[in-house]
């Protein structure tokens, strides 16, 4: 049975007491569903977010880290820091990350490399633009996002990575990617783990959704036999949304 999950991305929200008031409000909810919950606090708050919600239930994760150990990288942190401050899972390769931040492949190789190096879970994020899309080239897109991400790993490795789906098209945008959408492109990425790395890796891999997704679609789009959760953004900033999702499996 594959672990169910979702995880509330904050992306670049919230100063150190507005977090600490949503996991307040976070404490305060009930968990029904056997999903694993996550929140990505901005770097900043990852140290005070880790010692509130210890013993929640609630892991606390980052939203991106650098591939080296240490070193002149201004501005970065490695995946020694995240851990010494309790953080295990990291997400790699959002869009926002490759857009803005110029991050590709071959740089997300190595940061994959250097989470999994220091025991670290990965949730590797992927997904094509709206052109793609139109232009019908999306699976193509999205295959290659992953053989150059991850295909030079053994597949033991795959125990510590979590896939994330995220249309580009579909984030921020209220506009989701149908159920229907979301079931034949996470059914072609696990096709596309298994023809690499066999039907038992690719069926204990957790795919999840990213997109748009809300209290009012989670329980269509979590129905899907390859969904196995979501990366949630702008639901995830409100506890009773967010537990809502969490809780509509
Ligand atoms: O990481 C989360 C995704 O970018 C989805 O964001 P969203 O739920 O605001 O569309």
């Amino acid at each position: 049975m594959r672990a169910q999950i979702v995880a509330g991305n904050w992306k670049m929200n919230n100063d150190l007491s507005e977090t600490e008031s949503l996991i307040a409000s976070l404490k305060g909810q009930t968990k029904t569903s056997d999903a694993e919950v996550m929140v990505a606090p901005t770097a900043t708050n990852l140290y005070p977010a880790y010692n509130s919600l210890k013993g929640s239930g609630i892991e606390v994760i980052a939203q991106n880290m650098h591939f080296a150990a240490n070193g002149a990288y201004t501005g970065e942190v490695s995946a020694t820091m995240l851990k010494s401050v309790g953080v295990e899972t990291v997400i790699l390769g959002h869009s926002e990350r490759r857009e803005y931040f110029n991050e590709t492949d071959e740089m997300l190789a190595k940061k994959v490399d250097a989470a999994l190096a220091n025991d670290m879970r990965v949730i590797f994020c992927f997904g094509e633009e709206l052109a793609d899309r139109k232009s019908g080239n999306h699976e193509n897109v999205v295959e290659s996002q992953i053989k150059n991400a991850l295909f030079h790993l053994e597949a033991d490795a795959f125990k510590s990575i979590v896939l994330a789906y995220e249309p580009v098209w579909a984030i921020g945008t209220g506009e989701t990617a149908s159920p229907e959408q979301a079931q034949d492109m996470h059914a072609f990425i696990r096709k596309t783990l298994a023809d690499k790395y066999g039907a038992v890796v690719a069926d204990s891999v957790s795919i999840l959704y990213g997109g748009s997704v809300k209290p009012n679609n989670a329980v269509e789009i979590f129905s899907k036999p390859d969904v196995d959760g979501g990366l949630i953004g702008g639901a995830s900033l409100n506890a009773e949304d967010f537990f809502a999702i969490v809780n509509a499996f």
